[in-house]
């Protein structure tokens, strides 16, 4: 199949080039030039794993290709895949400025017989937005088809979770186009569920609200846990060992952050609130994650009261492992916090420290790794489980920090290990072992 795909940000270029790997002819578009240009000579200028290889290849067999062009971009193509950035609006609705402007666009060079496949996470009813606002601005007489077909990768396993992914959703009101859908799909060997428009755009929605729902929750049982004297790591193993529950999503920390369920959870809401329904179970999620946020640091300050002038390593700061992206990730709220606090801040991670210094304060040092972040540091605070972060042993910090002092935000390190380290070592819903 002839595919475009519009946008080349984590979704997008994933999309695009695992499409061109299961044989269609793809090529992508986007706005920004220089990222185009980086595309066209092979490189990708997101950090995922395997999809530079991916890249490469299907460049080189004919099956991708990039433009900024959407004239060019869309000759020839009987699939337009959207896959714009729906980010957060001041009211916490999306904001679908990126969908109007693409829509504008796409609607100048679309050829007869298109259909327009929506993969950016919109509010429900937007697909039917879509197609109006692509009609409203056609230059030829063409007819249009529409289909909601939302995204559940995860950035760190974007490529890995496209061909191995629970299920595939593609919605829309038109038998034909459903079919047609799932013809391209098929490709992916997964269960397909077929829907209407709606529900598909309703799906994406409710599975994150659930997940971060989970999230919160289990943090929630943490909290109460660390307490009550329990240890969330046996709580969360004997609940999740029932299948009803499931073992993933337990792991308590310093709560969710990323590109898609903080925006995600906050724009479910004001789904809700336009259709005049309160989501009081979904409000407290939102609310329990920024509590969780600081949760870490407020730790650091009932040990120490004072932290000014103290030297703190930081490591790990992307949202989460394997990926280079900031976008609400905690590592942004606990910096700020450390630096208001007056504590000296020397930040690690792996691959996100170029995108870390784009949105952390000026102040923060970086360092090249965790022995250069920690040497003189008097506390050492986990943020981001790299496995490089896990790996390091406990033992090892008291080689490098004037007392080995861990605050650790993502228990990378079980209770009874740390008690053999020698190592001052706090966590998150476990009993406390140093007080
Ligand atoms: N990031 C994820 O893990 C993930 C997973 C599932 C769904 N989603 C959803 O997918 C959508 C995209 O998310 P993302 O993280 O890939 O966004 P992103 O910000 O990484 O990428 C968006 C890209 O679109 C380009 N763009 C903006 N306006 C354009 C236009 N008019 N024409 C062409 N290109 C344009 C930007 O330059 C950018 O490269 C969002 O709706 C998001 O909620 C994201
Ligand atoms: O047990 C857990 C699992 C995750 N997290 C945090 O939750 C956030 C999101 O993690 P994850 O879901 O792995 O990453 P995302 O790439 O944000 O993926 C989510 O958001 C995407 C965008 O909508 C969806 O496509 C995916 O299905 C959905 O998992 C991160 O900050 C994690 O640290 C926890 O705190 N505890």
């Amino acid at each position: 199949m002839e595919i475009s795909v519009i946008g080349t940000g984590y979704v997008g270029l994933v999309t695009g080039v695992c499409l061109a790997h299961i044989g269609n002819k793809v090529t992508c578009i986007d706005i920004d030039e220089e990222k185009i240009n980086t595309l066209k000579s092979g490189i990708s200028p997101i950090y995922e794993e395997g999809l530079t290889e991916l890249l490469q290849e299907n460049i080189n067999n004919g099956n991708l290709d990039f433009t900024s062009d959407y004239k060019e971009g869309l000759a020839g193509k009987k699939f337009v895949y959207i896959a714009v950035g729906t980010p957060q609006g001041e009211d916490g609705s999306a904001d679908l400025t990126y969908i109007d402007k693409a829509c504008e666009s796409i609607a100048q060079h679309l050829e007869e017989n298109t259909v327009i496949v929506t993969k950016s996470t919109v509010p429900v009813g937007t697909n039917e937005y879509i197609k109006g606002k692509i009609e409203s601005n056609l230059i030829n007489e063409v007819t249009i088809k529409i289909a909601s077909n939302p995204e559940f990768l995860r950035q760190g396993s974007a490529v890995y979770d496209t061909f191995n992914g629970d299920r595939i959703v593609v919605g829309s009101d038109d038998e034909e186009t459903l079919n047609l859908l799932e013809k391209i799909n098929e490709g992916f060997k997964l269960p397909i569920v077929r829907t209407d428009l709606r529900s598909a755009e309703m799906i994406k929605y409710a599975s994150n609200a659930f997940l971060a729902t989970k999230i919160s929750f289990i943090n929630e049982m943490a909290n109460l846990s660390e307490k009550i004297g329990a240890n969330i790591d046996h709580v969360a193993k004997g609940m999740g060992m029932d299948k009803r529950i499931g073992n993933s999503f337990l792991n308590a920390g310093i709560g969710y952050g990323g590109s898609c369920f903080p925006k995600d959870t906050r724009a479910i809401i004001s789904i809700g609130k336009k259709a005049q329904y309160d989501m009081p179970i979904l409000e407290n999620v939102v609310d329990a994650n920024e509590r969780q946020r600081d949760i870490l640091v407020d730790k650091v300050l009932k040990k120490y009261k004072d932290i000014s002038g103290k030297k703190v390593a930081v490591l790990g700061l992307a949202f989460k492992p394997n990926t280079d992206d900031m976008r609400e990730a905690p590592s942004i709220s606990v910096t700020n916090k450390l630096l208001a606090n007056g504590a000296i801040v020397t930040a690690y991670d792996p691959v996100a420290t170029d995108n870390a210094k784009e949105v952390l304060s000026s102040q923060v040092k970086f360092a090249k790794s965790i022995e250069d972040a920690i040497d003189g540091a008097d506390i050492a605070m986990i943020l981001t489980e790299w496995a490089e972060i896990k790996a390091y042993p406990l033992e090892s910090y008291k080689n490098y920090m004037n007392q080995a002092v861990i605050f650790d935000g993502r228990n990378c390190h079980s209770l009874e290990l740390a008690k053999e380290s020698g190592a001052v070592y706090h966590s998150i819903g476990r009993p406390s072992m140093n007080d």
